[in-house]
């Protein structure tokens, strides 16, 4: 049956996919772009790659067609990696409204999430020959940690962890790497949320055995340092004042709790520093950029690799009141707008992530 590897899924001589996804709507926007300096960076931002987001039950099958398009790359003896998110609890984002999904526990949700997994998992078992990488559930265990006192989440506790279970469970194969999110140090890097956060990701990593669990995604969707050479004024009070000190300190917990985690780190977003009003603020921040490129090159071991996994350019949520997934958030101050839906395009805000790129572009 040959070995099942599990150590870094970034080990050196892999390739990261490219997402025909997001490359078509960096290619559209180009196309309404009249800057050829900005049409030549935007061309390259197509290039780095990214995570492919499963949003929805119906986008699944692309997943069998991408997984189809790394195998024929591998034709030539190029190794592969898919980089995909699992994003589709019922009652998702239960804290927030601008990510809400199509599924709700109170319409057969948490059927319908196992028949979402069931069909991803139809696809990674055809593909055992390509590696893939899945991020698990932005946002969904950071909010049971801290927001059980929001009705939204405690009415959602016990799906989610039935879903997460049976996700991992299912997603056990191989070829498959999977990464719990863990939210992010100004989620729950502060003191009082550290051990509490470490002990619900170690219970869920302990819930399905044997697991294909390497550990957990943090700064998903957000846009905090790895290593911040000065704290953001934000981070006043929080001794994890970066992603790296986050996974530092979360680490031993960790390991405490019988998780032993290695660590992936967004850093799509992540070139400028102190432009939030709180670390709270989380939409569609003015003055963000492009951060540095991924790499398995990182500072510490228990970091497999720096990836970006939310996709500079597609909206975090709208700003228009009178949708019905409109969340006051993203009409902050620090939030550009007018913004559309969350995961639709946002061109004005992926022109400035291109413009204000650190490294530039
Ligand atoms: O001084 N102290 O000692 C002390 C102690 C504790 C304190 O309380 C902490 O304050 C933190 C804020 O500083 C809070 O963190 C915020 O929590 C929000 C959810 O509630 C997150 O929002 C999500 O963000 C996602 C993208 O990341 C979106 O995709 C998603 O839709 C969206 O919902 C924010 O990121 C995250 O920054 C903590 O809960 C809270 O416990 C504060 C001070
Ligand atoms: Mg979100």
């Amino acid at each position: 049956s040959g070995s099942c590897s599990f150590g870094n899924p970034y080990e050196n001589g892999y390739t990261a996919y490219l997402s025909p996804y997001y490359i078509a709507e960096v290619n559209a926007a180009i196309a309404t772009q009249s800057s050829s300096t900005l049409k030549t960076k935007s061309a390259k931002v197509a290039q780095i790659p990214n995570f492919t987001w499963f949003d929805t039950a119906d986008k699944v099958p692309t997943l069998g067609d991408y997984l189809a398009d790394a195998r024929s790359m591998q034709a030539d003896g190029t190794k592969m990696i898919l980089q995909i998110v699992v994003y589709d609890l019922p009652d998702r984002d239960c804290h927030a409204k601008a990510s809400n999904g199509e599924y709700h526990i109170a319409q057969n949700g948490v059927a319908n999430y196992k028949a979402y997994i069931d069909a991803i998992k139809s696809y990674v078992v055809q593909y055992p020959d390509v590696r893939i990488v899945a991020v698990v559930e932005p946002d969904s265990l950071a909010n049971l940690v801290t927001n059980m006192s929001d009705s939204h989440c405690a009415n959602a506790h016990d799906a989610y962890l039935q879903c997460t279970t049976y996700a991992l469970q299912q997603l056990n194969q191989c070829n498959i790497w999977l990464y719990l999110d863990a939210g992010h140090a100004g989620w729950l890097g502060w003191q009082s949320n550290q051990d509490p956060a470490a002990q619900l990701f170690a219970q869920v990593y302990k819930s399905a055995t044997p697991n294909r669990v390497r550990g957990l995604a943090t700064n998903v969707a957000n846009y905090n340092a790895l290593h911040a050479s000065t704290p953001d004024p934000i981070t006043q009070g929080d001794p994890c004042v970066d992603e790296l000190s986050y996974v530092q300190a979360m680490s031993p917990r960790l390991t405490n709790y019988g998780f032993p985690a290695h660590f992936i780190i967004d850093q799509g977003r992540s070139g400028v520093q102190n432009i939030r009003g709180q670390w709270g603020d989380w939409c569609n921040i003015k003055g963000a950029g492009f951060g540095m490129r991924p790499t398995n090159v990182t500072p510490d071991p228990v970091i497999d690799a720096i990836v970006w996994v939310k996709p500079g350019g597609e909206c975090d949520g709208t700003s228009d009141s009178s949708s019905p997934r409109y969340d006051s958030t993203c009409s902050l101050s620090d939030a550009k707008q007018p913004a559309p839906e969350a995961g639709t395009w946002f061109e004005a805000y992926f022109e400035d992530l291109v413009n204000f790129a650190n490294p530039a572009l």
